[in-house]
């Protein structure tokens, strides 16, 4: 069986974060593993405390996994501050991983900071060049970018300004637009659509994480990735489709419609 780690932080509510990660690998048959690089307390409401995984610990939970297993894919989320980041890329070039997914984590959907804002430069010096692929939403790509984002005619641009920064590729996705969701992947040499449906449902929570995870799957897999953020991407539009009612705000999407 194909593994996939995911290196994020941990959703008590179970939507998004690791947990979503690893229900993500799971419905595509992948084998989860995890490192946690923060605790937060956090239901469909919103996000109450916080507490980062100390460094070292982060550092170890990376390594024991590499030292005992191949590891096929990994997924990076919230990583919370430089110190962090620094960790994480440093873990990441001496155990040489591969297949690097990196959804750079800015403000959850219920506004929290998930990222400290100063930490953003850090994350593109250390982190970009490892990245297989990023998938920044709108709002993370406008901040990495200082470009304002209205249309997919401005994601293609700050898709290229992206791509310059040292990513081999990305995907600006488009749940933020005011008109259908489309995705835009850009791999220095050419453009690909990923459209979508707009869904009218409240429980998007983890939409991101989902997406992400499913990227980094489909990569465990083999699949190229044009493939794989093509699948990734009818892989949200059904979870947010048979999205739950669970809890009294943002809830969670459904990361098994396809088994029950
Ligand atoms: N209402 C919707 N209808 C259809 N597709 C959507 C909708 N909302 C988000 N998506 C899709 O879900 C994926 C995630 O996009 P989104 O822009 O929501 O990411 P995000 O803001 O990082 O998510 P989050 O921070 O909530 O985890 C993209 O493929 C996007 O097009
Ligand atoms: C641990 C963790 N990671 C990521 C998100 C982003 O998800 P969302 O934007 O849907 O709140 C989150 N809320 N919590």
């Amino acid at each position: 069986m194909k593994t996939a780690l995911t290196i994020a932080g941990s959703d008590s509510g179970g939507g998004a974060g690791i947990q979503a990660d690893l229900k993500t690998f799971a419905a595509f048959q992948v084998f989860g593993l995890s490192a946690i690089t923060a605790i937060t307390a956090q239901n469909t409401m919103g996000v109450f405390a916080v507490q980062e995984v100390k460094p070292e610990i982060i550092a170890a939970q990376i390594d024991c996994l590499f030292e005992d297993m191949d590891i096929d894919a990994v997924k990076i989320g919230m990583v919370s501050d430089t110190e962090i980041i620094k960790t994480i890329s440093a873990a990441l070039k001496r155990n040489n991983a591969g297949n690097v997914v990196l959804d750079p984590v800015m403000i959850s959907k219920s506004g929290y900071k998930l990222l400290k804002p100063e930490a953003i430069e850090e994350l593109i010096r250390s982190l970009f060049p490892l990245a297989g692929v990023l998938t920044p939403n709108l709002v993370e790509a406008e901040e990495i970018t200082g470009q304002k984002i209205k249309n997919p005619d401005d994601m293609q641009t700050a898709a290229e300004k992206i791509h310059a920064m040292g990513v081999k590729a990305v995907v600006i996705k488009g749940g933020h637009l005011k008109s259908s969701p489309v995705d835009v992947f850009y791999d220095g040499s050419s453009f690909l659509s990923l459209r979508g449906e707009f869904i009218n449902s409240k429980n998007t929570h983890g939409t991101g994480c989902t997406f992400s995870s499913a990227i980094a799957a489909c990569l465990a897999q083999g699949k190229s990735l044009p493939e794989a953020v093509t699948e990734a991407k009818e892989y949200i539009t059904g979870a947010i489709q048979n999205s739950l009612d669970i809890g009294k705000g943002v809830g969670p999407t459904h990361h098994f419609y396809k088994f029950y």
